[in-house]
């Protein structure tokens, strides 16, 4: 379907409704015009989409049954435990393919690593869909998320530069201070007290935490600190839950994206937190990239570029850069709750390090050596393998292509090694309990949390397979690959390795709260109290002081 064709299906039918009501000979002729220019463009298009889901887009590919022929799978996808459909999936149809989305549009689903080295490596000819640009342009109007080709490359550079290793290294003092406020917090709050323990919601305090080292580092401004609104329209921004209803409107923006332009609160909180993120920045502008103890890297760098849009980026990247990393510490502390006899290694290597080196962990020795701390190392790359916050990528193919593979399937009957695309084919590839874990690339234990199998010898050499640095595909691969790297590893050894010296973690002693789902809310996965879903993304643990 072209992308005139959603307007079109609203304005020409009801142009012909409204001609109805008219009685001259012109009106007449011009309606059964007008029913002429429908069928050409709007039924006769339906008519050849159908007929391509149906029996052309993915032939022969073998998928689950459709549950529904209005929501296809995608009703699982938000309200099921995030990415758990594909565990099942995959035992049955390996690492390649087809699902349905609404109306029985078949949908590629690739593990194949080659395939998907070959999807985001190939920029030009997969791109973002043209309902997920519209609902990024209705938040970061003309930034990087939303421009293709060479736009984006030219929006990239400099906001490249401001996130190399040696730029993070200039701004992990900011980091390491952030940390140790927190510390400070969190030990005021629990020495006092009979047990030297409560129960934390750790997920609220670590997403504020990072936010706030996005936002100093990045922008020379604490959004903690601050008595404006944005920290509030974050967390409003944040909290959009799905229900029945937002999957329905989803299913609808995806084939009518138009519609996202019409006015509503999300788009109006979206452009109150642009307004107010530009009038930081032009503070910032106008007083100098270092002011207030903070140092704008950022600010610095897409200083020349047009005021709005370097707003527009901003806004992004507080996005881009907080949840993810908030949400990949929360998991990791659940799952040392789960597992303390990693908690107990942690702790001791950390405790024991800083004891030989007189009390002090530096940058270089938690982010540069690769011997100073190897375990925390390792659970590091096992929580972006297996607890991957982004749990998913998709591309929609923008002409026809050839997929290759690295595992032969079976298409109707005959084993390949390669797919046909034909333009408009959405493909996803699952991170989360998808090409991070399947134990087809991992082995038999693949979809557990073991950082010894970063240390223990080789990986699988299927897994060497996935020709991405690290070998997972949480960061994403190609034009699009996370800007953010090296600030995320950083923010995570420095406040995790902060964190296990002085607190010991467990799950919630409240009964009701033990048991922990997460689910995808908005573009991530976020924690939720089994049985309280509805309560929103919370993660209740024991926080222990250890006056160590
Ligand atoms: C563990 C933490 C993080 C994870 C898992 C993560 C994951 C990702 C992924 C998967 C993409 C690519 C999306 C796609 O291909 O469609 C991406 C892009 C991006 N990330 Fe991150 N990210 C993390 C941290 C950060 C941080 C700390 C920042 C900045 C402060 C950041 C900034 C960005 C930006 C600006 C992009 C867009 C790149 C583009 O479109 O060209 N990320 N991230």
């Amino acid at each position: 379907m072209s992308r005139a064709t959603p307007y079109i299906t609203i304005l020409l039918p009801a142009l012909a409704l409204w001609l109805t009501t008219r009685e001259s000979p012109l009106a007449a002729y011009f309606r059964y015009g007008l029913y002429l220019v429908i069928f050409y463009r709007v039924t006769f298009p339906m008519i050849e989409a159908l007929y391509l889901w149906n029996f052309v887009w993915l032939k022969g590919l073998a998928g689950p049954k459709t549950p529904s022929l209005i929501f296809g799978h995608m009703a699982n996808f938000y309200l099921k435990e995030c990415n758990s459909m594909y565990n099942e999936w995959e035992k049955e149809f390996g690492l390649v393919y087809r699902i349905r989305s609404s109306f029985n549009e078949p949908m590629l689903v690739l593990m194949d690593p080659k395939g998907v080295s070959h999807v985001l490596n190939n920029g030009d000819k997969y791109g973002r869909s043209e309902a997920t640009k519209q609902a990024l342009q209705a938040a970061f109007p003309g930034g990087l998320f939303v421009k293709d080709g060479e736009e984006h490359r030219r929006q990239r550079r400099p906001i490249n530069t401001a996130f190399t290793v040696t730029a993070v290294e200039e701004l992990s003092d900011t980091l390491f201070d952030l940390a140790d406020q927190m510390r400070e917090t969190w030990q005021a709050e629990l020495e006092g007290l009979p047990s030297q323990s409560d129960i934390f919601n750790v997920s609220r305090r670590i997403q504020v935490l990072t936010t706030d080292a996005v936002s100093r580092t990045g922008f020379a401004y604490s959004i903690a600190d601050s008595s404006g609104p944005i920290s509030d329209l974050l967390d409003r921004l944040r909290g959009l839950e799905d229900n029945h209803f937002t999957v329905l409107l989803q299913l609808i923006l995806n084939k009518l994206p138009f519609l996202v332009n019409i006015p509503n609160p999300a788009t109006r909180k979206w452009k109150t937190l642009w307004n107010e993120l530009g009038k930081v920045a032009d503070d910032v502008w106008e007083n100098g990239v270092v002011n207030k103890g903070f140092h704008s890297k950022l600010l610095e760098a897409i200083g020349q570029e047009q005021r709005d849009l370097a707003i527009s980026n901003i806004a992004g990247i507080l996005f881009a850069g907080s949840e993810t990393t908030a949400n990949i510490i929360t998991e990791t502390l659940h799952k040392l709750s789960l597992f303390p006899e990693i908690q107990n290694k942690l702790r001791a290597e950390v405790v024991s390090f800083r004891e030989k080196n007189g009390g002090v962990i530096t940058y270089e020795d938690l982010c540069t050596s690769t011997t100073a701390l190897p375990y925390l190392d390792a659970v590091m790359k096992e929580a972006l393998r297996v607890l991957t916050s982004v749990p998913q990528l998709s591309r929609e193919a923008q002409q026809e292509d050839i997929i290759p593979l690295e595992y032969p399937i079976t298409i109707d009957g005959k084993t390949v090694t390669e797919i046909h695309i034909h333009p408009g084919q959405t493909i996803h590839m699952p991170t989360r309990d998808g090409v991070n874990t399947t134990p087809r690339l991992w082995g038999p234990t693949g979809k557990q949390f073991i950082p010894e199998r970063w240390l223990d010898g080789p990986l699988p050499d299927d897994a060497l397979n996935i020709r991405i640095p690290g070998h997972v595909l949480t960061f994403g691969d190609g034009n699009r690959l996370c800007i953010g790297r090296s600030f995320a590893f950083a923010e995570y050894k420095i406040f995790l390795s902060t964190l296990i010296q002085h607190f010991e973690f467990g799950l919630s002693s409240r009964e009701e709260e033990k048991e922990i789902v997460f689910h995808l809310t908005g573009p991530t996965a976020k924690a939720r109290v089994k049985g309280k879903e509805q309560d929103g993304a919370q993660l209740p643990l024991t926080v222990k002081w250890l006056a160590t």
